[in-house]
């Protein structure tokens, strides 16, 4: 074996390499600049998602075929792109308000040197090249009034924290100041435990913290009950004690970059109960600015809508109805008015927008007060990923969005991505659950109220523990024989589920039914969708004979996306007609593996319905498969509505709910 070459000549190498990235890095920051002068003449928005995919699957294979691993490749680049983007957001939003561009700022911000304020206000500096003229302060208060006084050009306060929440103290001062927020800065906070070079966790008696790590820590300092927490008023306080003490038993909570700063060493790191631990910071500023079209916007506003019952949710559908949304809402009480509340409300959108100027003048006739703080560009920038098939092949020609994500690549709401756990549904007796799959029966009106009191008595012991009804528009006095159809649903406790064939069922339906049915026929009707997404009641969603599967995600997605999260879809087969054989008749085939893939797609409760491909008698065989490929319900049909089920119908009802439950 030939001997390696000293360490230190590998060492110089790799010195060099590193040199040679920075200047690369720097290179391409450069460039990034120049494409953001190129938009703002073009007025073109700063994010390309398209290219930025099309430049990830080109670096993952080139990367692979130099050894690299395409994940690698990945999170590199899309550090280095995010900084691309909040550079060139930065640039141009510097370029639309000319009086901001100056060579220094003074920023305020809460502690000393260090403390996570100062992290974050340093960051805004630097990207903004700006030197920053350092303003600690002790309090939220004490940074309002060194902007509003003009000593400082730029107060930082942190507003929001991953793991704590949201910063009440923050909202308060918000109330009262004139100052506007221009910007916003979120910074990764890692919580480190700071000492003494030398000493380590055993010697540790006394942890010196702001309250805010204390809370984001508490499960590490619940583990480690022997130590003593003291209070402090920033994290730079805790440090700056820890520096001083004149014994070894003490530490700090606060991120090593800080820490670097008092000569503390981190000897534990990761203390925050959330593994991502991020703060987001506001900038306040005595003027307020512009944000040009081309950035991501965000308004903030505040708004008291008074004590009348319903209120804050028609302030909440003035934003619906512009097709606005908001990102973040808050209350905090009015001090002086008890039991009324005011509420901060972060808008994705920019204030000289059409939606949002018309939206704020309906939202000044429904409130008491309303004062837009400050409208500023929006610095979260969602990574952008590549599908499967691009990080297979490395192009992103012609291959289909990927599903699962929208634009922003967020996982859609239906996914297992969106939400791990099984959403379970129950109403009454019947529960969406592999388990014990739910078991619901068909009938088709028109019936007579009494025939269908004989049918349900013989339904509820054969085991069903819902009752489907198909056809509202074909019985007669429909109002009146639903309330006696729900009485006899009532006395057997099963569950009520009315389907939904035409937009005009909807009414009656959702006043009756415990649950509704919207027939596969009206799986892409989107305003029936819409509607069902913000009712209250579970909704099945039964799929199309000619729709795929993903066809009907996207219909789930939409009903959640308009808040209502208890959405079941129902698998009921495929039209097998391919039109070659010119017979136009349907053939429904039951889509075992439509079934599987709704199941592996998605968190929703899936149900199958078999009787528009099986024959009643052939049931049976397919329950083994339905139970295995853990189905949360099985719709079954009635033959006939006019008098008591037969009783061999009811024989084979009462085998399959054997098999099913055997
Ligand atoms: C640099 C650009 O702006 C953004 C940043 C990109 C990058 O850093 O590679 C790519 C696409 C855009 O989202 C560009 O449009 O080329």
């Amino acid at each position: 074996m030939s001997k390696p070459q000293p360490l230190n000549h590998t060492r110089e190498q790799i010195t060099a390499l590193d040199n040679d990235l920075l200047a690369l890095l720097a290179k391409r920051r450069e460039l990034s600049l120049d494409v953001a002068r190129s938009k703002e003449v073009d007025v073109r928005p700063i994010r390309d998602t398209k290219r930025e995919k099309e430049l990830l699957a080109r670096l993952v294979k080139q990367g692979r075929e130099k050894g690299l691993d395409a994940h690698y490749v990945i999170s590199l680049y899309q550090s280095i792109i995010e900084d691309s983007v909040l550079n060139q957001q930065a640039f141009l939003h510097g370029r639309a308000n000319p009086d901001t561009q100056k060579p220094q700022y003074t920023a305020a911000y809460l502690g000393a040197k260090g403390s996570y304020s100062y992290l974050a206000a340093t960051r805004y500096c630097a990207r903004r090249q700006v030197d920053m003229q350092e303003f600690g302060c002790q309090s939220f208060d004490a940074i309002i009034q060194a902007v509003e006084s003009g000593q400082a050009d730029y107060g930082f306060l942190p507003i929001e924290n991953t793991s704590s929440g949201s910063i009440n103290e923050v909202y308060d001062v918000l109330q009262h100041t004139s100052l506007a927020i221009v910007g916003e800065t979120t910074i990764e906070v890692e919580h480190c435990l700071l000492v003494q070079s030398g000493s380590n966790i055993n010697h540790i008696k006394t942890v010196y913290a702001h309250p805010q790590p204390i809370s984001q820590c508490s499960r590490y300092l619940g583990l480690h009950g022997q130590l003593k927490l003291e209070y402090c008023a920033s994290s730079a306080e805790a440090m700056e004690k820890v520096k001083q003490s004149k014994t070894a038993d003490v530490a700090a909570i606060g991120s090593a970059e800080g820490g670097s700063l008092y000569q503390l060493e981190a000897i534990e790191k990761g203390l925050a109960n959330q593994k991502i631990n991020q703060s987001r910071f506001i900038v306040v500023a005595q003027k307020s600015v512009d944000v040009p079209e081309q950035l991501p916007a965000k308004s903030t506003l505040i708004m008291a809508t008074g004590q009348k019952p319903g209120a804050l949710v028609d302030a909440l559908s003035v934003l619906k109805a512009h097709n606005l949304n908001m990102s973040k809402l808050e209350s905090r009480p009015i001090a002086g008015t008890p039991w009324e509340e005011m509420f901060y409300l972060d808008i994705e959108a920019n204030l000289s927008s059409s939606s949002m100027t018309a939206a704020l003048k309906e939202l000044e006739k429904i409130t008491r007060f309303i004062k837009v703080l400050g409208c500023y560009p929006s610095e979260s920038v969602k990574p952008t990923h590549l599908d499967h098939q691009q990080l297979m092949l490395g192009s992103t020609s012609e291959q289909p969005e990927r599903l699962a994500t929208t634009e922003n690549s967020q996982p859609l709401r239906y996914s297992k991505a969106y939400k791990t756990t099984h959403t379970l549904i129950k109403c009454g007796q019947l529960e969406f659950n592999a388990e014990q799959p739910g078991a619901i029966i068909q009938i088709q009106l028109p019936i007579e109220p009494n025939v269908f009191e004989q049918q349900v008595k013989t339904l509820k012991e054969s085991g069903f523990q819902a009752v489907l009804l198909r056809g509202l528009h074909l019985q007669q006095d429909v109002e009146n024989a639903l309330v006696q159809f729900k009485k006899s649903l009532d006395h057997f406790n099963l569950a009520c589920i009315i389907v939904i064939e035409y937009g005009s069922d909807l009414t009656l339906a959702a006043h009756y039914g415990d649950i509704l049915f919207l027939d596969g026929a009206q799986m892409f009707n989107q305003s029936l969708l819409t509607q069902l997404g913000t009712l209250l009641l579970p909704v099945i969603v039964e799929r199309n004979h000619m729709a795929n599967t993903e066809a009907l995600l996207t219909a789930s997605n939409t009903v959640l996306s308009q808040g209502n999260q208890q959405v079941i879809l129902c698998e009921s087969g495929i039209n097998m007609n391919t039109g070659i054989n010119m017979n136009n008749s349907e053939h429904i085939s039951l889509d075992l593996a439509g079934l599987v893939s709704l199941k592996n797609a998605t968190h929703l409760p899936v149900i199958t319905n078999p009787c528009y491909a099986v024959e009643m008698t052939q049931i049976n065989t397919y329950i083994p498969a339905i139970k295995n490929l853990r189905a949360d319900g099985l719709v079954l049909h009635l033959s006939q509505s006019t008098q008591a089920i037969n009783p061999d119908e009811v024989s084979q009802l009462n085998d399959i709910l054997r098999s099913l439950y055997h």
